[in-house]
């Protein structure tokens, strides 16, 4: 049999031939995986349903794991719809959110849901709560985009959040105050996180810094961690005048607008967490030639640490892992003009931009922070 087959003799085949081609198994998996992946958005919008209806808070705050009867009476839902959170729950357990637990001790009794890892990091007053990032992202907002992809790769638009929109990310950002709102927000819940574990795996990093640039900083909550657990460090939030319009500093902290593509503020360090990610390797090396001019007056102490992806290009990764660095590669063209790099894209960006070493520290899951000297 051959091996690919033009559309044209293909147009030519009876369903009989077809199914005589490839075993009725094999069609019948082709079709099963064809169906998984055109429905894979029901797993996101499923739990971005569970969110909004309080979910996991409900079951934190029962204590134990609780019944579908005692689920269904504590939720703000139309009592018609109370037969239909069972199936909602049914999906969320398949995907890891949730867990069944005995609720009592004997045999007969029922079961009861339980919160997972994932689940409790979804939680309102967790303090490292993903949620903010998880209604952002599944906002309709970023979420429209998605239509225009194919649009987007035969027109001449930048990325197809501008087909969609008319306008860039960072510019509707500045014109639609709630897309700046969602979008902090979920910047600074990342942060709470990250920073969670880089001063507590990578203390080195800062030790001994006399003064540390955030640039694209956002809200500061990177920079204001960074000030708490290093008072020594004088830190400044450098972002879009929009963005750092309102906010007040602190004792070693403070935050000044301007465009990182027409200069960065002097430092020791500069910090760029998920900021090349977002451009192409061009602009990225720009912004990265304004972070060596930043850094130029430290005597060769300075250092620019980037906090990004590493893209594993190793067939043998966790295939979870390496799916979620393909959906942020994918994410970055839909929304902006960036993209997830490699160990060898990284090291040309860094060459290209004139510095002359880096080291990477592959220690926040799927991505790594990466320290790169002049
Ligand atoms: C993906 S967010 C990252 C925010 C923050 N570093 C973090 O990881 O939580 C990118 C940031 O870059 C900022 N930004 C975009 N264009 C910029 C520019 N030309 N100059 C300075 N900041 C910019 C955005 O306002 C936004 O805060």
């Amino acid at each position: 049999m051959e091996k690919s087959r033009s559309f044209k003799s293909f147009r030519h085949l009876t369903n009989t031939d077809l199914v005589n081609e490839q075993t009725s198994t094999e069609l019948l998996e082709a079709q099963a995986h064809i169906w998984n992946h055109i429905f894979a958005f029901i797993n996101s919008m499923s739990l971005k349903c569970a969110i909004q209806l309080g979910i996991p808070d409900t079951i934190q705050n029962h204590g134990k794991p609780m019944t579908i009867s005692q689920l269904v009476a504590s939720l703000p839902i139309h009592q018609k719809k109370a037969s239909c959170v069972y199936r909602l729950m049914r999906i969320l357990v398949h995907s890891g959110f949730f867990a069944l637990q005995k609720v009592g001790e004997t045999d007969d009794e029922q079961e009861g849901y339980a919160l997972t890892d994932a689940s409790k990091l979804l939680l309102k007053d967790n303090p490292l709560s993903v949620t903010p990032f998880l209604l952002a992202m599944l906002d309709p907002v970023l979420t429209k985009p998605w239509h225009f992809l194919s649009t987007w790769f035969q027109n001449e638009d930048p990325t197809p959040f501008d087909t969609a929109n008319g306008m860039t990310f960072w510019d509707y950002g500045s014109h639609e105050p709630k897309l700046a709102r969602f979008f902090n927000d979920a910047m600074a819940s990342d942060a709470r996180l990250v920073m969670t574990v880089v001063i507590d795996k990578c203390k080195g990093v800062f030790e001994g810094l006399e003064s540390l640039v955030d640039v694209g900083g956002g809200t500061g909550t990177v920079a204001k961690a960074i000030a708490t657990a290093f008072p020594q460090i004088e830190c400044t939030v450098f972002d879009l005048p929009h963005v750092v319009a309102d906010l007040q500093g602190g004792d070693n902290l403070k935050f000044v607008g301007g465009d990182m593509f027409d200069a960065v503020p002097p430092a020791e360090a500069v910090l760029l967490k998920w900021i090349l990610h977002d451009w192409t390797d061009e602009e990225s090396v720009k912004i990265l030639k304004k972070c060596k001019e930043a850094i130029s007056k430290s005597n060769n102490r300075g250092k620019v640490i980037v906090i990004d992806m590493k893209v594993e290009n190793d067939k043998d990764e966790d295939h979870e892992s390496y799916e979620t660095q393909l959906f942020f590669d994918m994410l970055m063209m839909a929304l902006v003009t960036g993209r997830e790099r490699s160990e060898k894209e990284w090291a040309k960006l860094f060459q290209d931009a004139g510095f002359s070493d880096y080291k990477i520290t592959p220690i926040l899951g799927l991505r790594s922070l990466i320290e790169v000297y002049p």
